[in-house]
């Protein structure tokens, strides 16, 4: 495969990618029809922007792109920075969309916790490396199993009693007869940059931040 010097943007093709798009056209980045297209296959998009290219990736994956300088942009969760902690990643810009937390959840019938209780904490949650921090600061050792959605089900079937998950309305927790006991960290998604990239090509890089960051004003102003 055929190395280029395109810069390349990495989007979540989840449920960010509907409120990231308006920002992304905003700032001036329309992608080929193909990316619009359901049937389409294909994986990487060419732009209005002869030189940027667009990849679509799953939300854990575009920060991954990112950090191993094999994408030079992305959009991505602070959920997903703070679980990886990658040293090359550099988030200049809160996007302001994709506002949610990251919480602690339990059955809405059990007792609030009790840290004497904490001898033996058992969690299922997307989010491994948080939730231990987040013990480990409170002198806990926490068991985490790594689940990679629908961790509301855990409790019910004797996983675990509790999760760590993201709550946007609380919906899903309702609807699984769980209460939301603790919130670990609140979630935007942000512009990251690889870091040595915007050493290498910083005036390139800073023009992109500045187009995403005058699309969040705008949006924000309007
Ligand atoms: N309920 C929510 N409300 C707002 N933002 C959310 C919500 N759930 C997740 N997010 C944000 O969207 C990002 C992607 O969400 P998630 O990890 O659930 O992926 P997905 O859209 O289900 O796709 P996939 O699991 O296939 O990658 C998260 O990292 C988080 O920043
Ligand atoms: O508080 P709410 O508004 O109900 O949103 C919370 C839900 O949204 C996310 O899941 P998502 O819908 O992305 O599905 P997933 O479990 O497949 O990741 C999250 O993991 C919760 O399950």
């Amino acid at each position: 495969m055929e190395l280029t010097d395109k810069l390349v943007l990495a989007l979540p093709k989840g449920r960010i990618l509907e409120e990231v798009m308006p920002l992304v056209k905003a700032a001036g980045i329309h992608p080929e029809a193909a990316f619009d297209d359901p049937k389409s296959r294909a994986l990487q998009f060419d732009t209005n922007i002869p030189n940027l290219s667009i990849i679509r990736v799953r939300a854990f994956d575009a920060a991954t792109f990112v950090a191993f300088g094999a994408a030079h942009l992305a959009v991505v969760g602070n959920d997903v920075l703070q679980e990886f902690g990658y040293s090359d990643l550099y988030s200049p810009l809160d996007l302001d969309i994709g506002h949610c937390r990251l919480s602690l959840a339990m059955p809405e019938d059990e007792a609030t916790e009790d840290p004497r209780e904490w001898s033996h904490i058992r969690v299922a949650t997307k989010y491994p490396n948080l939730t231990r921090q987040y013990y480990a600061e409170r002198g806990v050792q926490a068991e985490c199993i790594k689940l990679n959605g629908a961790m509301e089900l855990a409790p019910q079937l004797g996983l675990s009693r509790r999760i760590v998950d993201l709550v946007s309305t609380g919906g899903t927790l309702r609807a699984n007869q769980l209460k939301e006991v603790e919130v670990l960290t609140h979630i935007t998604s942000r512009l990251v940059v690889h870091r040595p990239a915007f050493k290498t090509r910083p005036r390139e890089i800073s023009y992109w931040i500045d187009r995403f960051r005058e699309a969040v004003q705008n949006g924000t102003n309007s």
